[in-house]
This record gives C-alpha cells, sequence and structure tokens, in this order.
C-alpha cells in the first residue's frame, strides 16, 4: 500500500499533468474519514475525498490480469467510442429524437475477450471502457472481496445520512485517458477508486444555467451540451461564469459525490488502465421543504416541470416554444 507521501507526491505530479480549462478549479478538500470536517460535508451535500475508509482495501490487488483471472466468464458491457470521450445515452428515449446518432456502441463480452482487446488495441482503434453493475455471476474470490468490503463505514453512512437503499455497484475498467463527459446523477454516489488515477472536474448543482444539460425528454438527459474542449461561448453565454472543483484518486481513495453535482471524470493519461467502484444509493426524502430551496430542489423541480409538458404536448418540437411564451416579455 503506498504510503501518504508517496500517494501525495504522485497527486502533485497528476495535478502537473492535467489539462486546464477556460474555468478555475479548486481542490475538493482531501480528510480522514474520521475527521469531523468530513462528516459536515458530507451531511452539507459537498464533495470530499475520504482516505482511510478501507471501503474497497480488500480490492486494492485488482488489476486486469486478478479481474481476468477470478471474476468469470459471464458477459459484460463494453463501450466503444471513436473518440477518448463516452457520452451516456439513453436508449429508451432515441424513439423521441429520430435524428439522434448514438455517440457510443457497446457489446456484451466476457472479461477474458475485453482483455484480449485490450492487449492487442492500438492507435486508430476504437476506445474502450467497461461499465457493468456487480452481480452474482463474479467468481467466488470476487465475491469473497466484494464481502470483505468495509460495508459496515458505508452502511453507517447511508443510515446517518437517511438515505435511500443501495440501488448498484458499477464496475468501471477504463483505458488511460477515457473520459465521461460532464453530466449529474440522481443518487448518491460514493465513488471508489481501485486502481490507477481518476480525475474529476466538479460543479455544484447551481452551475446549472452554465452547464446547458441536454432536455429531459432527449437521449443526453442529465448530460451538459457543453464540449469542455471546445466551449462555444456564443451558444452558451453564461460560460463563463462556470466555476468548479477538481478532485485527483489515487488507489483506496473514496469520493462522496453528491446527488445532482455535475462531474466529469478523465482516467488520468499515461497512468494505466483505470478500475473502480461506485456504490449509488437513493437519495433521502425531502423531510419538509425548508425554504430557500436548495439548487438541487430547483433542478428536480425542473425536471418534473419538463416531464409535465413534454407528457401533455406530446409533440416535442411544442416544449421550447410553449415554455418560452410563458416567460418571454413575461418573466425575462
Ligand atoms: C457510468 C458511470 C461513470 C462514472 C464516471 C467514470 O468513472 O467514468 C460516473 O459518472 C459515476 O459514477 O457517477
Ligand atoms: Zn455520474
Amino acid at each position: 500500500m503506498a504510503s501518504a507521501s508517496n500517494n501525495e507526491s504522485v497527486l502533485e505530479e497528476i495535478r502537473a499533468q492535467v489539462k486546464s480549462y477556460h474555468f478555475p478549479l479548486d481542490e475538493v478538500p482531501r480528510l480522514n474519514c474520521h475527521d469531523p470536517r468530513a462528516e459536515r460535508l458530507i451531511q452539507n451535500e459537498e464533495p470530499v475525498i475520504l482516505t482511510d475508509t478501507n471501503l474497497v482495501a480488500s480490492a486494492l490487488q485488482w488489476d486486469a490480469n486478478y479481474l481476468g483471472e477470478h471474476i468469470g466468464n459471464s458477459n459484460y458491457t463494453v463501450y466503444f467510442s471513436n473518440t477518448h470521450k463516452f457520452l451516456y445515452y439513453d436508449d429508451k428515449k432515441i424513439s423521441k429524437v429520430p435524428s439522434f446518432v448514438p455517440p457510443t456502441r457497446h457489446q456484451d463480452l466476457t472479461f477474458q475477450e475485453f482483455l484480449r482487446k485490450m492487449n492487442k488495441w492500438k492507435n486508430g482503434d476504437p476506445w474502450m471502457y467497461l461499465q457493468q453493475s456487480l452481480n452474482n455471476t463474479v467468481g467466488p474470490r470476487i465475491v469473497q472481496d466484494f464481502t470483505a468490503f468495509n460495508w459496515t463505514w458505508v452502511t453507517e453512512q447511508q443510515r446517518k445520512n437517511k438515505w435511500g437503499p443501495l440501488t448498484s455497484n458499477l464496475l468501471l475498467v477504463g483505458m488511460e485517458g477515457v473520459i465521461t463527459p460532464v453530466h449529474y446523477d440522481e443518487q448518491q454516489n460514493f465513488f471508489a477508486q481501485i486502481h490507477g488515477y481518476k480525475r474529476f472536474l466538479l460543479f455544484e448543482p447551481g452551475m446549472f444555467p452554465c452547464l446547458y444539460p441536454y432536455p429531459v425528454y432527449h437521449p443526453h438527459d442529465r448530460q451538459s451540451q457543453v464540449d469542455f474542449d471546445n466551449p462555444d461561448f456564443e451558444k452558451f453565454p453564461k460560460l463563463p461564469e462556470l466555476r468548479g472543483q477538481q478532485a485527483i484518486l489515487a488507489p483506496g481513495d473514496v469520493l462522496y459525490l453528491p446527488v445532482y453535482w455535475w462531474h466529469q471524470v478523465e482516467s488520468v493519461p499515461e497512468r494505466g488502465m483505470t478500475i473502480s467502484v461506485n456504490f449509488w444509493y437513493k437519495s433521502a426524502p425531502t423531510e419538509k421543504v425548508v425554504y430557500p430551496l436548495k439548487p438541487q430542489q430547483k433542478v428536480a423541480m425542473m425536471r418534473n416541470i419538463e416531464k409535465m409538458i413534454c407528457d401533455v404536448l406530446v409533440n416535442v418540437e411544442e416544449v421550447g416554444p410553449l415554455m418560452q411564451s410563458m416567460v418571454l416579455g413575461r418573466y425575462t
């Protein structure tokens, strides 16, 4: 297990190596999970890098070969992209946008087939990203490692913060350099880094107006329309107001990624393949509405209003014009 100082020097190297963007980035606090400040950040639904959780200590020996040997021979969803970016899309919403062209394709492969493709990958081949919920088809050694996760700690967090049930643990195995572009999720997330290094860009829910998500009916619902590598300041005039935070995760680190927080995730280039497992929890129900509303509550409200209008109008082409006529000259 790398020493703390060794970890810190690698993290410093990576901070100097990673790409900078048009917006400023503060560092997400990195705290021992027993530090009361860490607890306070989680209660306030703010991101924090937690060290010493031992959440996935039993998996720190996972690498490509170990997983290839022990994970079993069931199928895993492997995404392919012609670029290093893997923009998520919802299959079930494609019917609403006939012109939609999926930016990635996916195939079911055994882990061993995935590894074979990885080992013979050459420039010009599609990039690959394995993303699959861990389930009971994994081999006995992986069951043993999974059972040995620090469930006591994470379940105590779930209880203290009144979260709902754990919905899934997604296994993520990415080539170095792959990027999941900026989006938000509707679940609480403890993101555990197991092998390799990942860099998160994080933006609070109140940055919604600067990140221009696709319409709720669109296959790219919850994803930003903004390409950080080629920002269109004409089309997205509030982009200059964007402010974010950065979190670089080393093996063993756990990032608390609060619900509705925007994030872009990169497998740090030239640092090898990455292995991560996330822990997605249903968020706590809103006990009682306290004013002023929190930004994430406003995002949830906007989503509900948009969904209702789409259901009533059916023809999604009418949604924009109707919402415009609601506000233009009356509220704006
Ligand atoms: C499909 C989920 C991917 C993950 C980001 C990443 O590790 O590439 C993420 O966005 C999350 O855990 O919420
Ligand atoms: Zn996400």
